[in-house]
C-alpha cells in the first residue's frame, strides 16, 4: 500500500491528512496546527491536542507534522504530496504535478497572496527533501474560479491591464470544489447558492448549479470581507492618501493591510473570532458587528449576481463553528427567504433554517484536504 500526503497551508494553520492511495483515497489521519503567530496548538483528528511551544511560524509548524507524522505512520510510504498552492495566476487553472520550472513561475506569485504563497512553497520545497521520490502537486485556489463571466472578472482599469494579468482571481477555491461536490451529491435541487468560507481569511462565492459566477476576493485574497488580519474592500483611495500623506512605503502598506487590519486592527486584540467573541471590549463587539455588517452586504450582492437564492453554506473555522455569527448574519433577512432556527444553529446542525424555508441555511465542514488527496492520487 502506498499514502498520499496532504498539506494545506492557510494564513494561520497548516492542515495535514495522510491517506492511502486508493480510489478514492481514504484518511488515515488529519489534523491540524492552528493558531499560527498566537499559541500554536497542534489538534490531530484522532488524538488529543497540545501546544506547541517551540512553533513561531509554518515552517517550524510543518517540522512538527512531518515528525507527528513519522511517530504515528513510521510505515507510511508517501508516493505523492499534495499541496494546497492559493495563487496559479493566468496559466493554471487545475491542478498539476510540479516540475523546477512551475515552481518558479508559482514563486513570482508570491506578492500577489503574501500570507500564503510563500508558505505553500516552502512546503513544496520541503517535502521535496523530506520525500524525494514522491510526485508533488499543486492544487489552486484559484482554479474553481477561472470561468468568471467579464463583469466578474475584470477591473475597471484599461484594458491591458486585464491582459497582463491584472484580474479578479477569487480564492479558497478548494474549500468551495468540496462543497459543490457535497451540495451536488446531497442537495441537488439546489441551483443558486451562496458560500461563505469565514475562517482567518475569508471570502464569499456565488454558485450556480456547483460553478463559480463570482467571488468577493479579486486581485489579491485582500479584497471583499474583512479578515482575520486583512482589511478587505478598501476604497483605494485610501492607499494613495497612505502613500502620499502619510509617506508610507509599499512594504509598510502591504504590513498594514495585510497584517495589522480587519478583525485584529478594528478590535485593537486579536484576529481570533473565539477570543473577540468572549471579550467584553466594546471594540471587540465593534470589529464583530463590521465582519457581520459586510458578509450580509455581500450576500445581497451575491445574490442579485444569481438572480435569486436557493440556498447559503456557512463552512471555515468561524463559519463551522460560530452559532453566534452565523446568527447575526441570517437576522432579519425573511424578506430573502433566510432564517435561521435557534435548536438547529445551536446544536451545528447541517441544515440549520426552519423546516420548508425558502432558502435552505446551511453550515457544512469543509474539506480542503480530500479535494487535494483527489488530485494527487489522479496525478500521481
Ligand atoms: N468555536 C469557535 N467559535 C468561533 N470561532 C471559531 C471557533 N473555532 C474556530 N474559530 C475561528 O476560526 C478562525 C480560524 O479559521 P480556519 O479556517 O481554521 O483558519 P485559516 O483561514 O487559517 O485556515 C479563527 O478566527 C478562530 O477563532
Ligand atoms: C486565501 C485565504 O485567505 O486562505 P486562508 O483562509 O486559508 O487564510
Ligand atoms: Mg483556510
Amino acid at each position: 500500500m502506498t499514502h498520499i500526503l496532504t498539506l494545506n497551508a492557510g494564513s494561520s494553520s497548516l492542515k495535514y491528512g495522510l491517506y492511502d492511495a486508493t480510489d478514492p483515497p481514504r484518511p488515515l489521519t488529519t489534523g491540524k496546527v492552528g493558531r499560527i503567530g498566537g499559541t500554536a496548538r497542534l489538534s490531530p483528528a484522532d488524538g488529543p491536542a497540545r501546544d506547541l511551544p517551540g512553533v513561531t511560524d509554518h515552517a517550524t509548524a510543518l517540522i512538527s507534522v512531518l515528525s507527528e507524522l513519522h511517530n504515528t505512520h513510521p510505515k507510511a510510504r508517501v508516493t505523492a504530496v499534495g499541496h494546497r498552492v492559493v495563487h496559479g495566476g493566468l496559466d493554471y487553472d487545475a491542478p498539476i504535478r510540479l516540475t523546477p520550472e512551475i515552481l518558479t513561475k508559482l514563486d513570482a506569485l508570491s506578492p500577489f497572496a503574501p500570507l500564503h504563497q510563500p508558505h505553500n512553497l516552502a512546503g513544496v520545497r520541503a517535502a521535496i527533501s523530506a520525500f524525494p521520490d514522491a510526485a508533488q502537486i499543486a492544487c489552486f485556489d484559484t482554479a474553481f474560479h477561472r470561468n468568471h463571466p467579464f463583469v466578474n472578472d475584470t477591473f475597471a482599469l484599461p484594458r491591458r491591464y486585464y491582459e497582463a494579468g491584472v484580474r479578479r482571481y477569487g480564492f479558497h477555491g478548494l474549500s468551495y470544489d468540496y462543497i459543490a461536490s457535497d451540495l451536488a451529491q446531497h442537495e441537488p435541487d439546489l441551483s443558486r447558492v451562496i458560500v461563505a468560507h469565514l475562517g482567518n481569511g475569508a471570502s464569499m462565492c456565488a454558485m450556480r448549479d456547483g460553478r463559480s459566477i463570482a467571488s468577493t476576493m479579486g486581485f489579491s485574497a485582500l479584497d471583499g470581507l474583512p479578515m482575520g488580519t486583512r482589511s478587505g474592500q478598501l476604497d483605494p483611495g485610501v492607499v494613495l492618501y497612505l502613500m502620499d500623506q502619510e509617506g508610507m512605503s509599499p512594504g509598510q502598506i502591504t504590513e498594514l493591510l495585510y497584517n495589522q487590519s480587519g478583525l485584529k486592527g478594528l478590535s485593537g486584540l486579536t484576529n481570533d473570532m473565539r477570543d473577540l467573541e468572549a471579550s467584553s471590549d466594546p471594540r471587540a463587539a465593534e470589529a464583530i458587528d463590521y465582519f457581520t455588517f459586510r458578509i450580509r452586504r455581500e450576500l445581497g450582492a451575491l445574490a442579485v449576481s444569481l438572480g435569486g437564492l436557493d440556498g447559503v453554506v456557512f463552512c471555515g473555522g468561524i463559519g463551522e463553528n460560530s452559532a453566534m455569527i452565523r446568527a447575526r448574519v441570517c437576522e432579519g433577512l425573511d424578506w430573502i427567504g433566510i432564517s435561521c432556527d435557534a435548536d438547529r444553529n445551536a446544536a451545528n446542525a447541517r441544515v440549520i433554517s426552519p423546516e420548508g424555508s425558502p432558502v435552505r441555511v446551511m453550515a457544512i465542514p469543509t474539506n480542503e484536504e480530500i479535494v487535494i488527496a483527489r488530485a494527487a492520487l489522479a496525478l500521481g
